[in-house]
């Protein structure tokens, strides 16, 4: 197994080397097969006992070099210049079946020079939760990491309660963040902030060399995937719950599943994060929060950008004034795509609203309307508090429909490929977990991977919205 790691050709204040610490009694829980065939790592070898010392961070074959990757970033507004991957052990990367360089990283796998206070590990639950919803996030085609394999510990990690440890395997287009510039930034590191651009451009954005300003096209290339990778998010009722800046990846895939979860009926204020006391996180806000976090991004480029710092600003500003646009366009077509419309035209954006508006008023599930609609619009109807509006809103649907002229049965099927059945449900996510946790029993868990990574396909079971007593009012972060 060669796993090489291109991070260590940047300069060494990028990152740590950190000793090993081996776990009680490793045991694999989880093993992504297809995923570890497209990056053209061998399964059987990840199974048996060398890969299972590796993906518990026991122990490494001869030649990896880990390494946790430094980092700082804005956590719910406050600058923190000093974070880095205080319990995750970046391996290394491979080139997939592509030709794409994707990071392999471990989660939980114990302390390294950035752990600060904590015990650099990570507990069952939490794990369970980011494979289950990274790997249905990526079966719903959102830019996301990876779950490539979840080990258990045999060791307990202290929290509120002693819970059952496991090392999550994460897979990424790369583990840079936008905090990965701040942590040079702040640092007045210039050399080091041109090596890293560098990289990172090489690395994601490679048409950027060729423009004349290559930092500004990365940076506008950067606005540009955050904004679509928005309003993904926003067109599946995803709450991501904890958009720090260290939690903004400069590739633009969704990274850190700590406290996400879906919608389940819509509301725009929805929060279901312990820690956003405030609501900094909510489900609407994400879109403006998304282009706070690239002006955080814009101001540690500046002096790349432009030596006069005016001219620099200007030009930074004009690129970040684009990310509306892009999200607007790109959610604009996600949302027609989702009510079967081939195109958009004027009056769109307010049909979908108004769409919205009927839903927040009657607490209508998100997931469970644009599927109705998909199928039978009728059924649509009990979902609402006041069927009456529903129709008015239906009929002017349907006006809007006619003027596409789709066939019918044509159109419901390109829905249905758009709508899920099934997204990762909270309630069914925390039954997951209990199994897991009390019982020792993971057959809950590999149901529901099954079921949420094939989202479009009916499933009664999974399609359900919890009862008002399976209701999950919170999700908790950083265990
Ligand atoms: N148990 C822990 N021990 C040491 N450091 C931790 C622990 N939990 C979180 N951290 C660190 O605190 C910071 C913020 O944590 P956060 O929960 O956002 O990240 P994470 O979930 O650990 O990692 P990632 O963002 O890579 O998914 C990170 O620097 C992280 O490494």
């Amino acid at each position: 197994m060669i796993l090489t790691n291109s991070y260590t050709r940047l300069p060494e204040r990028f990152f740590a080397r950190s000793a090993l610490t081996p776990v009680a009694a490793p045991h694999l829980i989880a093993l992504n097969r297809p995923l570890a065939e497209e990056l053209g790592l061998d399964a059987d070898w990840l199974a048996g006992p060398e890969g299972l010392a590796m993906l518990s961070g026991s122990e490494m074959p001869e030649g990896t070099d880990p390494v946790a990757l430094a980092y700082a970033g804005h956590q719910f507004g406050q600058f923190v210049p000093q974070l880095g991957d205080g319990r995750a052990l970046l391996l290394g990367d491979v080139i997939d079946r592509h030709g794409v360089r994707r990071d392999v990283q471990l989660k939980g796998s114990g302390p390294t020079p950035f752990s600060r206070r904590g015990d650099g590990r990570a507990a069952l639950g939490p794990v369970l939760r980011e494979y289950l919803v990274s790997e249905a996030m990526a079966a719903l085609g959102v830019p996301t990491t990876r779950a490539l394999a979840a080990v258990t510990t045999g060791e307990t990690v202290l929290r509120m309660t002693a819970l059952p440890g496991a090392v999550l395997a994460r897979v990424a287009a790369s583990h840079l963040r936008v905090g990965t510039f701040q942590f040079l930034a702040v640092r007045d590191d210039l050399d080091g902030l041109r090596a890293l651009t560098d990289y990172a451009i090489e690395r994601h954005y490679p048409e950027a060399r060729e423009a004349a300003n290559p930092t500004l096209a990365f940076y506008d290339a950067v606005v540009n995937a955050q904004a679509r990778l928005i309003a993904r998010w926003m067109s599946l009722g995803f709450i991501h719950g904890v958009m720090n800046t260290d939690n903004t990846s400069i590739s633009g895939e969704t990274i850190d599943y700590g406290p996400c979860a879906f919608l389940d009926e819509y509301d725009p204020g929805k929060v279901f994060s312990s820690i956003d006391q405030g609501g900094r996180y909510a489900y609407a806000n994400q879109p403006r929060i998304g282009m706070w976090n690239l002006a955080r991004l814009a101001e540690t480029l500046l002096p790349l950008i432009d030596e006069d710092a005016e001219r620099a600003v200007a030009a930074a500003q004009e690129s970040l004034s684009r990310f509306l646009n892009y999200y607007e366009n790109a959610h604009l077509a996600e949302m027609c795509a989702k009510l079967g419309l081939k195109t958009a035209e004027d009056g769109d954006k307010e049909l979908i609203e108004g769409l919205f508006d009927l839903m927040a008023k009657s607490a209508a599930d998100f997931t469970l309307t644009f599927r109705a609609l998909s199928e039978n619009p009728d059924s649509a109807r009990a979902l609402f508090s006041a069927p009456e509006d529903f129709e008015a809103w239906k009929a002017r649907w349907k006006a809007r429909l006619a003027r596409e002229g789709t066939e019918d049965e044509a159109r419901r099927a390109a829905m249905r490929a758009v709508n899920p059945a099934i997204i990762p449900r909270n309630h069914r996510i925390e039954e997951v977990i209990d199994a897991a946790v009390q019982r020792e029993d993971f057959a809950p868990f590999e149901a529901m991977l099954a079921a949420v990574t094939t989202p479009y396909e009916e499933r009664p079971d999974y399609a359900r919205p919890p009862s008002p007593q399976e209701r999950v009012w919170e999700t908790f972060c950083g265990t």
